[in-house]
């Protein structure tokens, strides 16, 4: 354990630790945390007494005490030139070969990802930072031997999603408590790299996750005037795009967007999380089941609701709408699925190009060009933000909370278990997004697996024939993929089994587990 400031770093030193846990970097932690930690955790017990209302019955709606601003006439900052054409968006983890791919892939932006595609390991998040570092002053490279990576004259430009309110850094504390991931690595992003953008004339853009109210919005924008305060940048140098990814924020769009004004760059639909926030917080509620995962598409009603929703109200204030991942990876190998794949797609970027979106995400480099076809043929300007689509669009509380129809099955089910398990092994070594079945995984869609076998067992369905979902039977289950899992991934035994046995604890306890990545933190050095 070494002693550094007030900042205890409970780890052994990394590499490069000198170059990002500075004595000046460590000190605006620690004002981060002196100045902000105590209303997250006040944000985080908000809500948890929002989910005990939710468990008593009350269904979300759009807040009354807001009305006035969502009827007011008022539109965010004028967006920076360099954020007014965002038509295809790649995203990755913070590793470097991945981060120079990125940057090169055409892609117009890059969002780099400490959450859902991170597993945030001590290692993982020092090394993003040291990636991004370079990234920004373009000194970025690396040497596998057979490859030499280098960046292009013309990247993409970068934005970064921090870890969201509920991650600690378990191994960086002051006092007797951890600091929050969320201001980790937001706080070394923007110390590290604030001067270095504004002289290349841009700003620090970032990606907000798994925000639920627009009072959590109220403290972002409170720590992006306290960094622009203290690292003396210009108002607005810092922009951030929020992600609507839980189904309680969709009731507060408008209320979000206006708490970020001065600082925001839009709205992003983050499907997966979206749906697994939809899971969660009607977990024990009877009425809304969703079926397999599957079946829970963009194209049935209450997704199209919530997207074409996010549109609207980006729209009416100047602010651009950015749509989501589809999970499709280039498949190799097998041409006929990779034509599938690349089909699933074009499709969905052609809905989200026609309903209004102003950009979209893709998950591999392989889709950008498609992607930016379907923009480039759908969407002639920089973006749609003055299109009038989705303008005189009603959507209703109904509209968002309405379960689509569809069916749980017995392969919908083993394909929770698999891809949890599998997932898990995989976040537990190290690795945030794994191709799975020939479909990008990440925290946000093992979320949706785990959390539906635990609420399909605890609210006592059945498959489409009949048979009952139940704690032991998934247990049974989780034995019989676990086996097969390490007969084919030999090595892995190790892994798999500790894999296997969260899972089980996640699904079999009687409370449900707010995010999987909590009680598997615990597992990670
Ligand atoms: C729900 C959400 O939050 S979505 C956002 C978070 N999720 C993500 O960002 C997932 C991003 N995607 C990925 O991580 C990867 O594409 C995966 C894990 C799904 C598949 O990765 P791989 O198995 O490495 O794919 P594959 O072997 O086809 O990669 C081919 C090349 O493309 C690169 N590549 C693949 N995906 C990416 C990416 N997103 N960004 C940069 N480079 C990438 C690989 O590094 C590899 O490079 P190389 O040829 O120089 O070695
Ligand atoms: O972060 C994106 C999502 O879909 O979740
Ligand atoms: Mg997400």
């Amino acid at each position: 354990m070494t002693q550094t400031t007030r900042t205890r770093i409970t780890h052994q030193p990394h590499p490069q630790a000198d170059r990002v846990l500075t004595a000046g970097a460590l000190a605006f932690l620690e004002e981060l945390h002196d100045r902000f930690d105590d209303r997250r955790l006040e944000l985080l017990a908000a809500r948890q007494d929002r989910q005990r209302r939710l468990d008593a019955g009350e269904l979300p709606d759009f807040l009354t005490e807001t009305s006035d601003i969502r009827a007011g006439d008022w539109k965010i900052a004028p967006l920076p030139d360099d954020l007014l054409d965002r038509r295809v968006e790649i995203t990755g983890p913070v590793d470097r070969k991945m981060v120079i791919n990125a940057l090169n892939s055409g892609a117009r932006m890059f969002m780099a990802d400490f959450e859902d595609a991170n597993s945030p390991t001590w290692t993982n998040c020092l090394d993003g930072q040291v990636n991004l570092m370079d990234a920004v002053r373009r000194t970025i490279r690396l040497d596998t031997g057979g490859k030499a990576y280098r960046l292009n004259p013309t990247t993409a430009t970068l934005l970064v999603r921090p870890r969201g309110l509920h991650l600690d850094e378990k191994h960086a504390a002051l006092g007797d408590r951890a600091l929050s991931g969320s201001l980790f690595d937001f706080g070394l992003y923007a110390f590290h790299n604030a001067h270095e953008r504004r002289s290349q004339g841009t700003g620090l853009y970032y990606y907000l996750p798994k925000l639920e109210s627009h009072l959590e919005a109220r403290w972002w924008n409170d720590v992006f005037t306290f960094t622009e305060d203290h690292l003396h940048l210009k108002r607005g140098t810092i922009r951030a795009t929020v992600l609507i990814e839980t189904i309680l924020a969709a009731f507060e769009m408008d209320e979000i967007l206006y708490e970020l004004r001065e600082h925001s760059a839009g709205l992003n639909c983050g499907r997966w999380d979206y749906i697994f926030s939809y899971i969660k917080k009607f977990r024990t509620r009877h009425d809304r089941i969703l079926p397999d995962r599957a079946q829970v598409t963009m194209a049935t009603p209450m997704m199209q609701a919530y997207s074409r929703l996010a549109i609207r109200t980006c729209h009416r204030r100047g602010a651009p709408a950015i749509g989501g991942m589809s999970a499709f990876i280039p498949v190799k190998g097998d041409p006929q699925k990779n034509e599938r794949a690349f089909e699933q797609v074009r499709v969905d970027k052609e809905r989200e190009a026609t309903n209004g979106h102003d950009g979209t995400w893709v998950a591999h480099p392989g889709m950008v060009a498609l992607a930016t076809e379907v923009f480039d043929r759908l969407m002639p300007g920089p973006n749609q933000i003055g299109c009038g689509k989705q303008l005189d669009l009603t959507v209703t509380a109904a509209d968002l909370l309405t379960p689509p129809q569809g069916k749980i099955t017995e392969g919908g089910v083993n394909t929770n278990v698999d891809v949890s398990i599998q997932y898990l092994a995989a976040w537990l070594d190290g690795r945030g997004a794994v191709p799975i079945h020939n479909l990008m995984e990440d925290a946000a869609t093992a979320e949706i697996s785990r959390a539906q076998l635990w609420q399909w067992a605890h609210t006592e369905q059945r498959t489409e024939d009949g048979t009952p979902i139940t704690p032991e039977g998934l247990t049974r289950l989780i034995d019989a993929h676990a086996n097969r899992l390490t007969r084919e991934q030999p090595g892995r035994e190790a892994r798999i089994r500790e894999a296997a046995a969260l899972l089980q604890t996640l699904i079999t306890q009687d409370t449900f587990e707010e995010f999987l990545t909590v009680p598997g933190y615990q597992h990670l050095t």
